[in-house]
């Protein structure tokens, strides 16, 4: 979901007004209303790009939609997609995609054009699917200088599952390093296509839009339903506005849905008056109904964002009908806990936190409290770059100061009678076996797939291992020519081992070249234990870790070495610890500070000496004791940060 409000205010800052129309077939549209009853099935396509990161969706997206809205609409530098700052920053697209509808002149006929912008990393893949249920076709874009890439096969794979034309198109067609020759046999042996079918463009230059303009109204299907079935409304994504409440955004399956209508949801059987409907293009532009086959927004007064269910059937009011099928719920594949650095501020907090949830329903929110860290929130993201773009939109829209704790995954602990999930190290049972309550314990396990050119492959190789891979296999996607030929790895992984820095690794061990992707595969049995850290012998809940028991002594000595280096020293002798249960699997001790006591003596006697050193002894000891070790905030920061990389 999106801000509504936040992206009025983007474009408050655009530049003078300037006029560009790219593509010849394209019609500007001079004004911006659009008169949907113009629109019947036949004259709508329902797209989507789906690709791998960086290959140019959102480029492309821009480029086609240039012509259609006005200039001093978009902004000489800003993509119309693609519109928070993180994604700017990033250069990704993240779950927060955009549903333009265009008007477009050809063969002396006009067309709505519906673009249903994806998200391009794996994080959320969820999405792309959600988005894909609108669509009747979707143009594959493949970077014509870096081939075929591990997300080029997920997103295709779930465009072919929902039955839609698949238009493929090599992008980047004006770089010198681009091959289209290759990459086109590359798109014939991976996925079974056509070379005739291939398109090729330039997003950059506008090179071939036409070209693709053309086989979207060729090659794809219209969609197809009546207007004079009882409405039936299906309910894809929904976006906040602190104004309006909530806005949902609908693909009209039949029927028509007007200013005023009273409409129900049959998910939740509440009722609504419909006070706008209108189609993004690619700001909101009223209109006087939705029809058939359009993509639109209404405005009915929804309240809370939970009532917006994605996959929902709406309807009217008086008149039921049969839901279509939903989606599944997302599933929080990563969760992390978050502080305040200032313990006084979690009021504040929490309340930044629960906005920024009503503009990303992805994220689940449930509160934690922790001896060390204070009151905090434990949150459920996609994966760990929703966790970053969460945590950085938190940092840059409201000013947050926040820790935010290592990720963890969802492990599953099997009791006699029951089998709970476990997001929170700290709830992990500390012992488990056939003869104790806990049966077993299980983490979640995925289907990862790697592309990397053969030379790689090795480490690649390697990498997998250190990771406790399964069924680790491979093929070769070409046999390379005047570069070297790409391989396909396949593998099982536990999710735990890709939360942390392995993709940072993949791409320093392939020089950029490997590309990742994922899907769930279950849950499995697995050696795990929970590790806490000791200080002076009372445990840091904040640190607990779920570990793999054959290198628990590693990360054991890992991670004292690390505490070690970042707390402070105390007036007495600190033991830092790592247990596992009742065993110390790794200790570092951390010296006094030690107090010159015999200072002020000039001269005397050396019994008189010893017996201050010897007072001093007894009183450190006595601290020892009875002391509690000062850990700073800014260590757990540097500690929490480093641990999370
Ligand atoms: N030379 C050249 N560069 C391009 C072309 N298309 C896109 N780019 C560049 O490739 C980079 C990635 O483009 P995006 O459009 O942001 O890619 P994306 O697929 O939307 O990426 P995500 O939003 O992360 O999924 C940008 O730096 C673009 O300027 C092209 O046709 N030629």
């Amino acid at each position: 979901m999106r801000c509504l409000s936040r992206a009025r205010q983007n474009l408050n800052n655009y530049p003078p007004a300037r006029y560009l129309s790219i593509s010849s077939v394209v019609q500007a549209a001079t004004s911006r209303t659009i008169d949907t009853t113009e629109f019947s099935c036949d004259a709508i396509r329902n797209f989507s790009i789906i690709a791998h990161i960086d290959h140019g969706k959102s480029t492309l997206a821009d480029r086609s939609l240039t012509g259609t809205i006005p200039r001093k609409v978009i902004g000489t530098n800003q993509q119309v997609l693609d519109k928070l700052k993180v994604e700017r920053e990033r250069g990704i697209t993240e779950s927060y995609a955009d549903f333009p509808s265009m008007i477009h002149h050809a063969n002396g006929n006009k067309y709505l054009l519906n673009l249903i912008d994806t998200p391009g990393h794996v994080d959320f893949s969820w999405e792309v699917s959600r988005s894909l249920a609108a669509c009747q076709g979707a143009l594959l874009l493949v970077d014509a200088t870096q081939g075929v890439q591990a997300q080029s096969i997920s997103v295709f794979h779930i465009a072919k599952e929902r039955g839609l034309m698949i238009i493929p198109v090599l992008n980047k067609i004006d770089m010198p390093a681009a091959d289209p020759l290759r990459i086109t046999a590359q798109l014939q042996s991976t996925f079974g296509i056509d070379s005739a079918d291939v398109l090729q463009v330039s997003a950059k230059t506008g090179f071939g839009v036409e070209k693709v303009l053309q086989a979207i109204i060729e090659r794809i299907p219209p969609p197809s339903g009546s207007m004079h079935e009882p409405l039936k409304a299906f309910l894809f994504d929904s976006q906040y506005d602190q104004y309006r409440g909530v806005i949902s955004l609908v693909n009209v399956k039949q029927g028509v849905i007007r200013k005023g209508d009273k409409i129900a949801s049959c998910h939740t059987r509440k009722k609504y008056d419909v006070s706008e409907v209108g189609v993004l293009n690619p700001e909101e532009v009223p209109t006087t109904c939705l029809q058939p086959g359009q993509v639109g927004y209404i405005a009915c007064n929804m309240k809370e964002s939970s009532e917006a269910h994605v996959g929902d059937t709406l309807h009217r009011a008086n008149v039921p009908v049969d839901p279509m099928p939903g989606f599944q719920p997302t599933k929080a594949m990563v969760y992390a806990g978050i502080f305040p650095v200032d313990t006084s501020d979690f009021v504040k907090l929490e309340e930044s936190i629960r906005r920024l949830t009503l503009t990303d329903r992805s994220v689940t929110m449930q509160r934690e409290s922790s001896t060390a860290l204070g009151q905090g929130c434990r949150l459920g993201f996609l994966g760990t770059l929703h966790m970053d773009v969460f945590r950085q939109r938190l940092e840059d829209e409201y000013d947050a100061n926040i820790i935010v704790t290592a990720p963890t995954v969802p492990y599953r602990v099997v009791y006699r009678d029951k089998t709970v999930i476990v997001s929170n190290p700290t709830d992990f049972p500390d012992e488990w076996g056939p003869a104790s309550r806990v049966r077993a314990v299980e983490e979640p396990i995925v289907n990862a797939s790697i592309i990397v050119p053969e030379e790689y492959l090795g480490d690649m190789m390697d990498l997998c291992f250190s990771r406790r891979v399964e069924d680790l296999g491979h093929r070769y996607l070409d046999s390379g020519g005047s570069t070297s030929a790409r391989v396909m790895l396949t593998c099982i992984l536990p999710l735990s081992e890709i939360v942390t820095d392995f993709f940072d690794q993949l791409k320093s061990r392939s020089s950029g070249y490997a590309s990742f992707d994922y899907e769930d595969a279950g849950y499995k049995a697995s050696n795990l234990v929970k590790m806490t850290f000791l200080l002076n012998g009372k445990p840091v809940d904040a640190l607990a870790l779920i570990v793999h028991r054959s290198v628990e002594q590693d990360v054991g000595r890992m991670w004292v070495k690390k505490l070690h280096k970042v707390i402070p020293r105390q007036l007495f002798e600190v033991p830092i610890q790592a247990a596992v249960g009742k065993r110390i699997v790794a200790r570092e001790t951390l010296s006094a500070m030690r107090a010159d006591v015999t200072a002020g003596l000039y001269g005397g006697h050396y019994e008189r000496k010893m017996k201050h050193l010897e007072n001093q002894k007894e009183s450190k000891r006595r601290m020892k004791r009875i002391g509690n070790v000062d850990l700073p905030q800014e260590a757990f920061f540097d500690i929490l940060s480093t641990k999370a990389k």
